[in-house]
């Protein structure tokens, strides 16, 4: 894996008795969309402000490039995007991301380049109030990609999307990181995540569960089988493979790769039962990610 960027140890924030973040251990490597998934509460945007500097750990560390989050030399190559900026509404797109390059000792040329990548620049003179959700979030990244950081932090960046803002939010996202940005973001959209992440990190009731490629984290595909007589490709089933295969309801289900499809077909076609449906069944993230989760809350 590339060179790691984002490093935490056993990172822990409590307030008072209240544990919101729980020995976490996670990496985000370079180049990586990084997506950070839980349900409310999970602690997501806690561990996120610690990353970004904006809060201390009561415990356990965290590096961003190899420095404490804070570091200014950090400060400069990350981007951030946490509970949305407060923008004026009788401001322009353009007037608003001004303002805080003025701020944050960026100039003019930053604003428009900042602009460009977010897909606002015909519409950077309009009032900001008179944005759909979708521009203001856009707007928001944009803020967080002046001075062109190499790591975006985003929290929830799709929140309250429809499903067009969404596309062109991943979209968005995507491009950066073809561009060579590293992006960390949280979501609990599955499907995007699913979609556009690399690597995923889930987090409930504080703790990371897991941290894998979405690939790996759902696991070996099932193959459905659904024949008859169901005995007869049962047994032709366990003939040609060790991998577990139980019949239900549904049909034979058997936990092996979507790569022993024919020779599972031609299995249970030669040992004479009609072959009714065969299929591959992966589980989606969703599904998951429910079960994780639900087996945390269950502790
Ligand atoms: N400043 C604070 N003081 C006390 N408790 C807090 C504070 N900030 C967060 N918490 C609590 O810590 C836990 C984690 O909150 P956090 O906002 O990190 O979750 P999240 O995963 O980002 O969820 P959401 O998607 O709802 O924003 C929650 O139980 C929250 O109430």
């Amino acid at each position: 894996m590339n060179e790691s960027i984002v490093v935490t140890t056993e990172l822990t924030k409590r307030y008072r008795e209240h544990l919101a973040v729980d020995a976490v251990s996670m990496r985000v490597a370079a180049g990586e969309i990084y997506g950070f998934l839980g349900p409310n509460g999970a602690g997501k945007t806690t561990t996120l402000r610690m990353l970004a500097g904006l809060i201390r750990p009561s415990a356990g560390t965290a590096t961003v490039h190899g420095l404490s989050p804070g570091d200014p030399a950090v400060l400069r190559r990350i981007g951030v995007l946490i509970e949305g900026p407060g923008f004026y509404p009788y401001l322009s797109g353009r007037a608003n991301l001004r303002v805080l390059a003025r701020y944050r000792g960026h100039g003019r040329a930053e604003v428009e380049q900042a602009l460009d990548r977010v897909g606002l620049a015909d519409r950077a003179g309009e009032r900001f109030r008179t944005y759909s959700l979708g521009m203001k979030q856009r707007l928001g990244v944009g803020a967080a990609m002046l001075g062109d950081p190499d790591l975006l932090i985003l929290d929830e960046p799709t929140n309250g999307l429809d499903p067009a803002g969404v596309a062109e939010m991943r979209t968005l996202i995507t491009d950066l990181a073809n561009d060579g940005h590293t992006v960390l973001l949280s979501s609990h959209q599955l499907i995007e995540v699913q979609e556009i992440c690399h690597r995923v990190g889930v987090i409930a009731g504080g703790r990371l569960l897991a941290e894998s490629t979405v690939a790996e984290l759902r696991g070996t595909a099932t193959l459905l089988v659904r024949a008859e007589p169901v005995t007869v490709a049962l047994e032709a089933v366990r003939a040609v493979t060790d991998a577990p295969a139980r019949a239900g309801a549904e049909g034979i289900r058997v936990d092996t790769s979507a790569a022993m499809a024919p020779e599972v077909a031609r299995a249970v076609v030669s040992a004479g039962a009609d072959l009714l449906e065969l299929r591959v069944d992966e589980k989606s993230l969703e599904e998951v990610f429910f079960e994780m989760t639900a087996v945390e809350v269950a502790k």
